[in-house]
């Protein structure tokens, strides 16, 4: 059995216990034995990334470009081996996976360049002889806390701008998907990046990330997961006023209006609610389909789905890969349960399917007449369920898709420009698709939502720098 360590300070170290990771495909494939990291462990980790923090916050930006530059070169140069990998411990399909690591490349030669363009400004002074520039500098040690549904792009997009902006890392992968986290890892510790200025420390969330939240020492936390825990981390950041970012749940309304073109309107649906399991913080969970459309679209995905068929996530033929652990599928599958006792129609799916593997294989469930205020609609599943909620007009299909507590993504499908435009503006979210799924965003633009979805600076592109670094106000008098 392979056995992987944690990067701390240039050194693998061994933890204090191991987690073995499983394939969701097929339960007898054991991935390998990760470290898991104590306390004790991951106070060595922080120790280190404080230690190396002067030296690397005033280095070379060049030396910073390079290395970033050589990480992103390599992981797209092995895209095919990391993304078969991580469709093999998460259990999106392989065209999924390689995607994400093709993402994940990309991201860190995006700031590989960020890093040359760290911007200032210089203003006239109001006081005759004063000089005033405002500058950005690097925060300290950053802790990165990640989930397991995107455990490639999410972790490249945290960590990349952390270090291109001279900041420090002591980064934690979730359990379920160590194997990727530990990829990025050893290609980060062959990059040039000098020892304790990246340090990879795998282990619980309760244990590491709780260090990562209780040590003055880390002066950023950038996190993604549940609210439940995102609130718990602003709860402690909070307390010793530290800066940090949260990326949570969603509910996202895909719109589909009366003169919507069906097949994009069906596709966009489909594909935003179930493809990658529908385990997205921007997955299509609510479709808001107006009454004229409503009977056609449900016929058209109903027969969509048909075709879609769910698999090993490593095998050719497979649209949907498996659910990623058991507590997922039960929390899945329990809210098939409520949807049918809320008295929603299930139209499609909704069961657990077996195949030749042991997996966590589930039909994606569509349910139709549902109504906005049932749970199906208003709470985070986070696995292949959607509900079709059907709106008299556009006017209430806009008020439906805002009536939620969650504003991460928000689309529309539509022929109208008229609507179309009126919808960009209204939307209440961080991200709104036109005749485009809510889910599958670009690298290089701002990523994160509003109300009970994001709190903090938005993630990727260049408003990255909003997060990472922190504003200084010089004077001089002439
Ligand atoms: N918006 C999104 O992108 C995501 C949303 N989710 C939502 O969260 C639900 C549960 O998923 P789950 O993975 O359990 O999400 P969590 O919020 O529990 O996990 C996210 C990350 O936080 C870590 N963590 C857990 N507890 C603590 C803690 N006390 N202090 C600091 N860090 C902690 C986890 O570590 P570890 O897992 O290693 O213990 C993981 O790295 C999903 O069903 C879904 O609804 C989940 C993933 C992504
Ligand atoms: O939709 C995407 O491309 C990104 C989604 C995401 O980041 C997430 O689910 O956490």
């Amino acid at each position: 059995m392979s056995q992987f360590a944690n990067l701390i300070n240039g050194e693998w170290l061994q933890g204090a216990s191991v987690n073995k990771n499983l394939n969701p495909s097929d339960l007898s494939d054991v991935i390998g034995e990760y470290a898991q990291a104590d306390a004790a462990q991951t106070e060595i980790a922080i120790a280190a990334a404080h230690a190396a923090f002067p030296a690397w916050s005033v280095g070379s930006i060049q030396a910073r470009a390079d290395a970033l530059d050589k990480i992103g070169t390599e992981i797209l140069a092995r895209r095919e081996e990391l993304g078969a990998l991580l469709s093999r411990e998460e259990g999106k399909t392989l065209p999924e996976g390689i995607g994400e690591a093709t993402r994940a490349g990309n991201i860190f030669k995006f700031f590989a360049a960020e890093a040359l363009r760290i911007r200032g400004d210089k203003l006239a002074s109001v006081r005759p002889g004063m000089d005033v520039e405002i500058t950005r500098e690097p925060l300290g040690v950053i802790g990165i806390i990640a989930p397991w549904n995107f455990p490639l792009a999410i972790p490249a997009w945290k960590i990349a701008p952390a270090l291109a902006y001279g900041n420090t890392v002591v980064f934690k992968p979730a359990e379920l998907v160590p194997g990727s986290g530990w990829a990025i890892a050893e290609i980060i510790s062959r990059s040039g990046i000098p020892a304790g200025v990246f340090n990879l420390v795998m282990g619980r969330g309760s244990v590491v990330g709780q260090r990562f939240i209780d040590d003055r020492r880390v002066a950023g936390i950038s996190f993604t997961g549940s609210v439940a825990t995102g609130n718990h981390v602003a709860q402690g950041a909070i307390a010793r006023m530290a800066k940090f970012q949260l990326e949570m749940g969603g509910k996202n309304p895909m719109v589909v209006l009366n003169d919507a073109d069906l097949d994009v309107a069906v596709t966009a649906a489909v594909q935003g609610a179930f493809f990658s399991t529908g385990q997205r913080c921007t997955a299509s969970s609510r479709l808001i389909v107006e009454k004229g459309i409503y009977p056609r679209f449900i016929e058209a995905a109903r027969e969509q789905l048909a075709k879609v068929r769910v698999g090993h996530a490593l095998q050719k033929e497979t649209h949907i890969g498996p659910v990623v652990d058991q507590s997922q599928l039960d929390q899945d599958m329990s809210y098939v349960a409520i949807g049918r006792d809320e008295g929603a129609k299930l139209v499609s799916g909704g069961e657990r399917i077996s195949r030749e593997t042991d997996g966590f294989f589930m039909a994606p469930a569509l349910f139709a007449d549902a109504h906005n205020d049932m749970r199906i609609s208003r709470e985070e599943i986070f696995g292949p369920v959607a509900a079709v909620i059907p709106a008299d007009n556009y006017e209430h299909a806009l008020q439906l898709a805002n009536d939620t507590e969650f504003g991460l993504s928000s689309g529309i499908c539509t022929t109208s420009l008229k609507y179309a435009t009126h919808f960009k503006r209204h939307a209440q979210a961080g991200m709104v698709m036109v005749n485009t799924a809510t889910a599958g965003v670009d690298y290089h633009v701002p990523f994160g939502g509003r109300k009970g979805s994001s709190y903090g600076a938005r993630e990727q592109g260049t408003y990255a720098a909003e997060f990472y670094t922190t504003v200084k106000t010089s004077y001089t008098q002439a």
